[in-house]
């Protein structure tokens, strides 16, 4: 089930760092290095395998970019904060 605009706004502003972008709830992490960007690319992989709801990760030099949103409800829903959850809790 899709959220309002107004409940993602409100909702979002409890996770640092991250927006609302095109349906899409997106964040940039920086990284000291490439492979610290690999192994947080893993650690989010493994998120999205146990809750089966999937990120949408670009690996770059020292950063990664996330995007989340809901394919099959066609935006963002409550797994797509659940998955932010689990991404920042680490
Ligand atoms: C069957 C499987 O659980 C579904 O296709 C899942 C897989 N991962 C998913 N990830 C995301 N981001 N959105 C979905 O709708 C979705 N659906």
């Amino acid at each position: 089930m899709k959220m309002s605009d107004q409940e993602i706004a409100s909702r979002i502003k409890s996770f640092a760092g991250w927006e609302v972008q095109d349906d899409r709830l997106t964040k940039t992490f920086r990284f000291h290095s490439y492979m610290e960007g690999v192994d947080f690319v893993n650690q989010i992989a493994a998120a999205a395998e146990s809750l089966q709801h999937h990120p949408d990760l670009l690996l770059g030099y020292c950063q990664v970019k996330v995007a989340v949103t809901t394919h099959d409800e066609g935006g963002i829903t409550e797994k797509d904060f659940e998955l932010i959850r689990r991404i920042e809790r680490g």
